[in-house]
């Protein structure tokens, strides 16, 4: 049994998160149930200095402007520099140029450790024909292993996809995670904080990133499937979701077991 989960409780991973209006408040209570520290700071003036201090910084798009992506730059190459991993959440990226054009410019200036998306994210950085809706994944069609992968290894980092089932991989070895619940898309703001959950297991598992984001993902489909047991309707599966990302221990999810090679 993995004691991943015990060891990012123990260290209180300081997390700083770049986030959106909608989700900053959610963001940060999931994290202190999971047994993390958040900490919101969005200003160019502290960017540096916050993802200097912070164990990773998570770069979030969902409410973006100008001065935003600015400060995203700054935080971004402060963590490039302390060694922190840096994590990117595309929200929205198929929406608007705008959007488009800053992922494009964050991945281009840093080294981002993961990318967690959802299909139509994905779709948007690989340039792949979709229709976009807003921060939800849309619709299209595509090969998200393959596509995922290639953009794993354009970037050099880690690519998750997340949906009914979610596709880990870092360009040659790809995992796929099942369980979860549909009642973790009727409630706002579940990809961004899985982003920001990432990141408190990527610094608690520095030594295997792929699996420290795998881990991450299982554990999050857990307490989703575990609190849809409590209650499947959004108000009252929140609360129940919040709860299960404290309660759950390491023995309460499972690791997925083989990673298939998609590159020789
Ligand atoms: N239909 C579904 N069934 C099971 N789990 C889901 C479903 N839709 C989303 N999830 C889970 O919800 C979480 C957020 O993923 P997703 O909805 O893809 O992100 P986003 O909110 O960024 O679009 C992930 O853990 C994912 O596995
Ligand atoms: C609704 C909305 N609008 C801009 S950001 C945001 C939250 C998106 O959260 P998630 O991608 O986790 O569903
Ligand atoms: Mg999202």
């Amino acid at each position: 049994m993995s004691r991943l989960l015990s060891e990012l409780r123990e260290s209180r991973p300081l997390v700083h998160c770049m986030t959106n209006i909608v989700v900053a408040n959610f963001q940060a209570n999931g994290l202190l149930a999971l047994g993390a520290s958040p900490v919101m700071a969005a200003a160019p003036e502290e960017a540096e200095e916050m993802a200097a201090a912070a164990s990773c910084t998570v770069l979030n798009i969902g409410t973006l402007h100008r001065e935003a992506l600015e400060a995203m730059e700054l935080a971004g190459k402060s963590a490039n520099r302390a060694g922190n991993p840096v994590i990117l959440d595309p929200v929205g990226a198929g929406a608007t140029r705008f959007r488009r054009d800053a992922v494009s410019r964050l991945l281009g200036a840093l080294d981002v450790a993961l990318i967690r998306c959802n299909a139509g994210e994905l779709a948007a950085i690989a340039g792949v024909d979709w229709r976009a809706s807003g921060v939800d994944a849309g619709e299209g069609t595509m090969d998200t292993e393959e596509v995922a992968a290639q953009v794993a290894r354009q970037h050099g980092c880690l690519v998750a996809v997340t949906g009914e089932t979610d596709v880990l991989t870092d360009g040659e070895r790809t995992v796929r995670i099942g369980g979860g619940h549909p009642a973790m898309s009727r409630i706002t703001g579940a990809g961004c904080l899985l982003s920001a959950v990432c990141g408190a297991f990527l610094t608690a598992g520095k030594d295997d990133p792929f699996r420290s984001v795998a881990a991450a993902l299982a554990f999050y489909k857990a307490a989703g499937e575990g609190a849809a047991e409590t209650s499947s309707v959004p108000g009252s599966f929140l609360p129940a979701f919040i709860d299960l990302l404290a309660l759950l221990e390491d023995g309460d999810f499972e690791l997925p077991e083989s990673a298939k090679e998609v590159r020789a």
